[in-house]
C-alpha cells in the first residue's frame, strides 16, 4: 500500500503530533491538554502529514512570516517547521514529496520566500535553500574579562532593572518589532511566542524554568534592552562560587543597551561563567570587555536558510550601497524561481525586470538566497565554483553591491 502525503485533518492532529516527537526523539506522549494548547497555535490549512495504513509517519508544517530586508523592508516568508520522518519511514522520499507541495503552495499564496532552521546541512540545498545568517554563542570566562569587579550599574545615566514575565509580555514584542525593522536576516515573533517563552502557557514536554529579566533604560528613560537569562547552582571544591549564566534571549536596539546588559550579565555575583546563547557573528560583546579574549567563540554554524520563490519581488525589497546594474542568469531544477533578471540596484531601493540580455553571472537560485542577505561575498562563491562570472568584473560588482555593513542576523528559532 502507498504512503499518502496530504494536509491533516482535525482527527489526525493527535496521531501527527505522536508522529511529530517520535521523529525529534522526544516521548512520544501528551496530555488532552497539551494538544489543545499546541493545536491552537496552528494553522491546520499548512500542516501535512504522511499516513501509512492511517497512522501517521511523518510531519510538515509552515506558517505566514515576515522576513527583514538589508535596509528595513519585510518580505512575505512561508517559514517551514516541525519537519519530521519516523525512522520506520526514511529515505523513501517523503520529505521530498512534502516540500515539493509546501514550496508550489507558498508560490500559490504569493509568498516570495520560504525559510527553515535546518537541523542538519545537508539537508535542505537540494531543494534550492541557501544558508543566509549565521549564528555565533560565545563563552565568557568573567573573572579574565577585566571588567571592574565594582560595577554597579551603567555609567551612562540609563539603567538596569530586574523585571517578571508579566512586564516582559508587555514590553517585549514592541523591542522586537524595533530590532527586526532594523536588523536585516530577523523574522517576526507572534504573541504566542511571548506566552511560551515567559511561561504564561507551560507545556510538559519542555518543562519551565523561570528564568531572570532585566531591562535597560537610557538616560531618557526609553527601554532599548531586554536580556533574558538562567543560572545554574554549582560550587567549586574550595567553596568558591562557578555558577554559569546561560543567556536565553536578549534584545538590545542601541550600542549602550548591549553594553550595559553584557556588563550587567558579567557583574552578577556568583557567575563566573556567561553563556550567550544565538548571537551575531559581530555581536559587539568581545570588544566590550577590556580582553576580548575572555569571550571564547563556541559554536559559530550556519542558522536561516532561505529558498527564493520570487526573485523580483526579493531583490527589489532591499536596498543597496551603489547604483550599479547587473544581469543575473538564475538556475532553478525546480523552475520556481528561475530566470534571467536585470538588476537595477540603487541605495533607495531597486528595480529587477525579467531581461534577455547576455548575463554578467550565472547562479543557482541557492547562491544567489545567500548572497541576497549579505552575509556572503559573491567572490567566495566564485572561488567555490558556485558563481560562473562571464563579464570581468561583475563578481566584484556583485560583492560591493550584496554585502551589508553589519551583518544579517536571525535571533530566533522556529
Ligand atoms: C525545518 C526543520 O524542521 S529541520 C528538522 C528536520 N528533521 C529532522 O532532522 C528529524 C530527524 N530526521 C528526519 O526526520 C528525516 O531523516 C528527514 C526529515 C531529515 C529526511 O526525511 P526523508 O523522508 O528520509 O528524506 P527523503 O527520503 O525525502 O530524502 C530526500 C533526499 O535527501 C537526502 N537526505 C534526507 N535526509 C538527509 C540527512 N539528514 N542528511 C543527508 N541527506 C539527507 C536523502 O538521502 C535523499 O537524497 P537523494 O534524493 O539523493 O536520494
Amino acid at each position: 500500500m502507498t504512503v499518502e502525503t496530504r494536509l491533516i485533518t482535525e482527527s489526525d492532529y493527535p496521531d501527527w503530533l505522536r508522529a511529530l516527537s517520535t521523529g525529534f526523539l522526544r516521548p512520544p506522549v501528551f496530555t488532552d491538554e497539551e494538544i489543545a494548547t499546541r493545536r491552537a497555535s496552528m494553522d491546520l490549512g499548512r500542516v501535512r502529514g504522511a499516513f501509512d495504513e492511517g497512522r501517521c509517519v511523518a510531519t510538515y508544517r509552515s506558517f505566514a512570516q515576515q522576513l527583514t530586508m538589508a535596509g528595513g523592508a519585510r518580505v512575505a516568508a512561508s517559514a517551514v517547521s516541525n519537519v519530521t520522518v519516523s525512522p520506520t519511514h526514511r529515505r523513501r522520499g517523503l520529505l521530498s514529496r512534502m516540500t515539493e507541495a509546501e514550496l508550489a503552495d507558498a508560490k500559490e499564496r504569493g509568498e516570495s520566500v520560504s525559510t527553515l532552521i535546518a537541523a542538519e546541512y545537508p539537508i535542505y540545498g537540494r531543494y534550492g535553500y541557501g544558508p543566509v545568517t549565521t549564528t555565533t554563542e560565545w563563552s565568557v570566562d568573567v573573572p579574565r574579562t577585566g571588567l571592574d569587579p565594582r560595577w554597579s550599574g551603567p555609567d551612562d545615566g540609563g539603567r538596569v532593572d530586574l523585571v517578571d514575565g508579566t512586564d516582559v509580555r508587555k514590553l517585549g514584542p514592541e523591542l522586537h518589532q524595533r530590532l527586526a525593522a532594523v536588523q536585516h536576516g530577523a523574522v517576526d515573533r507572534d504573541e504566542h511566542w511571548w506566552r511560551v517563552n515567559t511561561g504564561a502557557v507551560r507545556m510538559p514536554a519542555f518543562p519551565w524554568t523561570e528564568p531572570f529579566y532585566a531591562v535597560y533604560r537610557s538616560a531618557a528613560g526609553t527601554v532599548e534592552g531586554l536580556l533574558t537569562y538562567v543560572a545554574d547552582d554549582k560550587w567549586g571544591d574550595a567553596k568558591q562560587p562557578l555558577n554559569t549564566a546561560t543567556v536565553r534571549d536578549m534584545i538590545a536596539l542601541t550600542p549602550a543597551a548591549e553594553r550595559a546588559l553584557w556588563h550587567f550579565v558579567c557583574s552578577v555575583d556568583w557567575i563566573t561563567t556567561v553563556r550567550t546563547g544565538n548571537r551575531a557573528p559581530d555581536d559587539l560583546l568581545p570588544h566590550l570587555l577590556p580582553d576580548p579574549r575572555a569571550a571564547r567563540v563556541v559554536t559559530q554554524a550556519d542558522f536561516l536558510w532561505l529558498r527564493l520563490l520570487d526573485v523580483r519581488a526579493v531583490l527589489e525589497s532591499r536596498t543597496y550601497p551603489s547604483s550599479a546594474h547587473l544581469v543575473l542568469d538564475v538556475r532553478d531544477s525546480s523552475s520556481l524561481a528561475a530566470g534571467r533578471f536585470l538588476l537595477d540596484a540603487s541605495p533607495s531601493g531597486a528595480a529587477c525586470v525579467p531581461s534577455s540580455q547576455s548575463p554578467d553571472l550565472t547562479l543557482d537560485v541557492r547562491e544567489l538566497a545567500t548572497l541576497c542577505l549579505g552575509d556572503e561575498p559573491a567572490s567566495r562563491l566564485a572561488a567555490l565554483g558556485r558563481i560562473d562570472e562571464h563579464r570581468p568584473g561583475a563578481v566584484a560588482l556583485a560583492d560591493t553591491l550584496f554585502r551589508t555593513g553589519r551583518r544579517p542576523w536571525c535571533p530566533d528559532v522556529f
